[in-house]
């Protein structure tokens, strides 16, 4: 048989399978989605087996064996790699790129070469035909018979012959190395004899002499439950030397066992019934189970209110799931995977939950995938990248907040975890939840064009089969939604109040100080920036490797690049002019708590930044002691918007709506009105009543309007209007391309070479610009030109924009545009970053 592999190495050369011969030994063994080590080019090289097939497509005497098999268990399934196919063809990058993103990173560590003595080798040295005195295997043997091929080949140069012919005769092994070898954290554990009765026998008649040795028997005998030997050890007050030599004398039994390391081990989370469902969760709850026990592919959204109760509709729809024997999987923002969101999906499920996220090590987290891999999990609740979690009967995907931009990940492979769910929930028969109060556009209109008569580009996530709109438009126990208030703060300026608080807000502020009730402050820093500026000349402290400001840190008094971690010292004086009126502008967090430290005198703030959040676990140590309302304010960037179910909340303050407003960005107004309502959402929700004070220059901007009126339905009906108007999703859609070089002329030149492709391939297949036909199938190619950021860690950057709709093949087009600015080697000149559907414009 033949295995069909994609090796790990992420270019547009190698991006096909290769065929290897499987030896009689792994026959089997060797599966779709088997990790493998391959000989490649003269090396041996980590790979994935993506198809086996009886016969070769090259002369199978020309064949290479796999070398070998990397795992037990493969760590994807046939269905994963097909899927893994998908996304590299409508995201545009290589499969393996695809392949790795769907494994936990314990698991990709870097392929090495190892080379080691064979057996017979080592015992008949005459075997390798080569002297005993030369130098490297001298250095072997010292290494007992192991080493890097890549040390060896550097050490000892000359030698690169012999070893070449040593391996080739394989009396010199070679094999892959990956780092997992270690992933799995293995202890030494203690376990009874098995033969007690022997045992006690012998107890009895042993000299005194053992008498440690004796009690560790005795207490293993009484326990008879396998405990670590370093805890026995500490437990019986001696060293793990006398336990082995009990062990020697056969009284008990030590051996190698794995230790799962459970992020949540040893927190009580105390065990919750299903709630009784209101009218309109239960409305909600009827449709999902009935699709979910239809078992075929259909998306929801779900559009209900800030504390409507959509996370216990989910939690019921999931047991039912369960109770058909298929599993679950809950995608949540990153930044809302909060020990209250966890508590809530464990307190009901116990067990049977496995938790992904990046905070986890990334021990924690192959043991948590190990955890579905093995059977040991039903539900699966994480970030983005648990839409890959490794179930094999799939009966729902949730999605909350399924308009959280962070569903996108930025860095290839560029992925929309929304977009691969639906593709992921097709292949298994399951039904996906989107939930949200502000559903995304393109979900949106995805579930109304079919009722609406809406023509949109018509191929987003939901649209693909038509999504079915749920609306939960009430809170729970009919409790109001919280009263909005907008202050114009222009006219607190015309009043002469030049503080970064309204008068309102103050006041709002000094009333829940009186009353013991808590405060939520938003400050939103994106498109803020801390920025250095001298008051005389108007300089501003740049970095140098790329075009974009230096933040301030107050407190290491440094200036940093957030691009390329370029540091310096905070100038004294203006390097420009020299004038001594150089200060530090702009409104960070650190700021507004100064201020409020100021004003309030007393006052216990907890500050929730990337600052104060890096450290493991501070996100949670922080929303611990604000439950525990040991904090009047919890003061932070949108990081306090998601999720936070506090009860003593009855003010929400947002100190700058306007921040995200004006962004470079078409989808500045939507950002801006969902922040606006989640953070929102996070004051009155249970007995007190809420309130929202909303700080802003625009008072009369449609999203601060519509979101002041909690109306969702007015901010889409202006929004559609504009992106109608300039043709932006979701009545197109758009790939980014960005090119990058040191050298400017190059990445003009290519990209004015892409951008001629481009339109002579999409001209040779008859795709039409927006401005010639009817509107409903064409392709713009915008640029090439400059980007946002137009140099970074010293290298330029322009791009080109594909703005399309209808089926044009645009992802295909672009590869073979792409293919012909490619060299010899596969590679075009520049650096080519694609990204389909981009989320950000940067
Ligand atoms: N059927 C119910 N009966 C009583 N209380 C409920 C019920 N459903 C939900 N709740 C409570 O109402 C509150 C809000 O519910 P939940 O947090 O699920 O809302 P949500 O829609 O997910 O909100 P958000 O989108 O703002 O996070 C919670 O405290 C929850 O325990
Ligand atoms: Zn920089």
């Amino acid at each position: 048989m033949i295995a069909r592999v994609i090796v790990d190495v992420p270019s547009r050369a190698t991006d096909r399978p290769f065929d290897y011969a499987i030896p009689d030994a792994m026959a089997g063994w060797v599966e779709v989605g088997s990790r493998v080590g391959v000989p490649f080019g003269g090396r041996v090289l980590q790979g994935f087996v993506v198809g086996i097939a009886p016969f070769a497509e090259v002369d199978a005497r020309k064949l290479k064996p796999v070398a070998e098999l990397l795992d037990h268990l493969p760590p994807l399934s046939p269905d994963l790699v097909e899927l893994g196919q998908w996304i590299a063809e409508k995201y545009c990058c290589p499969l393996t790129t695809a392949l790795q993103a769907m494994i936990p990173s314990a698991l990709k560590g870097k392929a090495d070469s190892v080379v080691r003595l064979s057996e017979d080798a080592a015992a008949e040295p005459d075997g390798l035909f080569v002297a005993e005195e030369e130098p490297w295997l001298r250095y072997l043997r010292q290494q007992g018979g192991e080493a890097r091929l890549a040390l060896l080949q550097e050490r000892f140069p000359e030698a690169a012959a012999s070893v070449k012919a040593a391996i080739g005769r394989g009396t010199l092994e070679e094999r892959v190395s990956i780092r997992d070898r270690l992933a799995v954290r293995k202890v030494l554990t203690v376990y009874p004899s098995e033969d007690a009765d022997a045992v006690r026998a012998e107890l009895a008649n042993a000299s005194a002499r053992a008498a440690k040795q004796r009690e560790a028997a005795q207490y293993m005998l009484e326990h008879a439950e396998p405990i670590p030997l370093a805890a026995l050890a500490q437990a019986l007050a001696t060293t793990t030397g006398t336990i082995r030599g009990a062990e020697a004398k056969g009284w008990l039994a030590i051996r190698e066992t794995e230790q799962r390391r459970d992020p949540y081990a040893g927190r009580g989370f105390g065990k919750t019934a299903p709630l009784r469902l209101t009218e309109g969760q239960q409305a909600v709850y009827d449709e999902l189970a009935k699709a979910v026990d239809d078992a075929s592919p259909r998306v929801f959204l779900l559009h209900g209110v800030t504390g409507s109760g959509k996370t216990e509709v989910y939690l019921q729809a999931i047991e039912r799931c369960l109770k058909d024997d298929r599993q679950a999987i809950v995608l949540v923002p990153e930044i809302a995977l909060t020990p209250q969101m966890v508590e809530r999906f464990k307190g009901r499920f116990g067990d049977a939950v496995a938790v992904l996220h990046s905070r986890l090590s990334s021990g924690e987290r192959y043991d948590e995938w190990r955890k579905i891999r093995e059977g040991r999990a039903e539900v699966a609740v994480g970030a983005r990248s648990a839409v890959f979690a490794p179930f094999k009967r799939i009966g729902l995907i949730i999605i909350d907040e399924e308009h959280e931009s962070s569903y996108k990940q930025e860095e290839s492979p560029k992925y929309h975890a929304r977009d691969v769910a639906v593709r992921r929930a097709n292949q298994h028969g399951a039904v996906v939840v989107l939930g949200s109060a502000t559903p995304s556009l393109e979900s949106f209109v995805a579930a109304t064009a079919s009722r609406g008569g809406l023509e949109t580009a018509g191929e987003g996530a939901a649209a693909k089969r038509g999504a079915s709109l749920l609306p939960m438009p009430d809170r729970v126990a009919g409790r109001p939604l919280p009263k909005v208030h907008v202050v114009d703060m222009r006219d607190e300026l015309k009043d002469g109040n030049r503080s970064m608080f309204s008068r309102q807000l103050h006041e709002g502020l000094l009333r829940r100080l009186e009353r013991g009730e808590q405060s939520v402050l938003l400050l939103n820093r994106r498109g803020y920036s801390t920025f250095v500026m001298c008051r005389s000349c108007g300089y501003t402290a740049q970095c140098p490797h790329c075009d974009i400001s230096l933040t301030y840190h107050q407190k290491s008094r440094a200036l940093r690049c957030h691009y390329c971690g370029h540091a310096e010292q905070e100038p004294k004086a203006c390097p420009s002019c020299e004038s001594e009126h150089i200060r530090f502008f702009g409104t960070g967090t650190q700021r507004v708590e100064e201020e409020l430290a100021k004003l309030f005198p007393g006052i216990r703030v907890i500050r929730m930044d990337v600052d104060t959040t890096t450290e493991k676990g501070s996100h949670e140590k922080w929303l611990t002691q604000f439950g525990n309302r040991e904090a009047d304010v919890l003061l932070g960037t949108q990081m306090v918007a998601k999720g936070l179910d506090f009860p003593y909340v009855t003010l929400v303050g947002v100190i700058a709506a306007d921040t995200s407003l004006h962004l470079p960005d078409f989808r500045a107004a939507e950002k801006t009105f969902q922040l606006l309502t989640q953070v929102a959402g996070r004051a009155g929700r249970h007995e007190l009543p809420g309130e929202v004070i909303v700080q802003t220059y625009n008072p009369e901007h449609y999203a601060i309007v519509s979101a002041r009126h909690h109306d969702y339905a007015s901010f889409v009906r202006e929004e559609l209007k504009h992106r109608r108007f300039m043709a932006y999703p979701p009545f197109c859609r758009l790939i980014l391309v960005t090119l990058s070089h040191e050298q400017l002329a190059l990445v003009i030149g290519e990209g004015e070479k892409l951008a001629g492709a481009l339109r002579d391939l999409a001209r040779a297949a008859g795709i039409r610009g927006s401005d010639e036909g009817d509107g409903s199938r064409f392709m713009d190619v915008l640029g090439p030109v400059a980007s946002p950021i137009p140099r970074m860690k010293d290298r330029y950057r322009f791009q080109c924009m594909l703005k399309y709709r209808g089926n044009v093949g645009a992802a295909d087009l672009l590869q073979q545009a792409i293919a012909q600015l490619a060299g010899t080697n596969g590679q075009p000149p520049v650096t080519m970053s694609v990204d389909v559907d981009p989320q950000m414009i940067l």
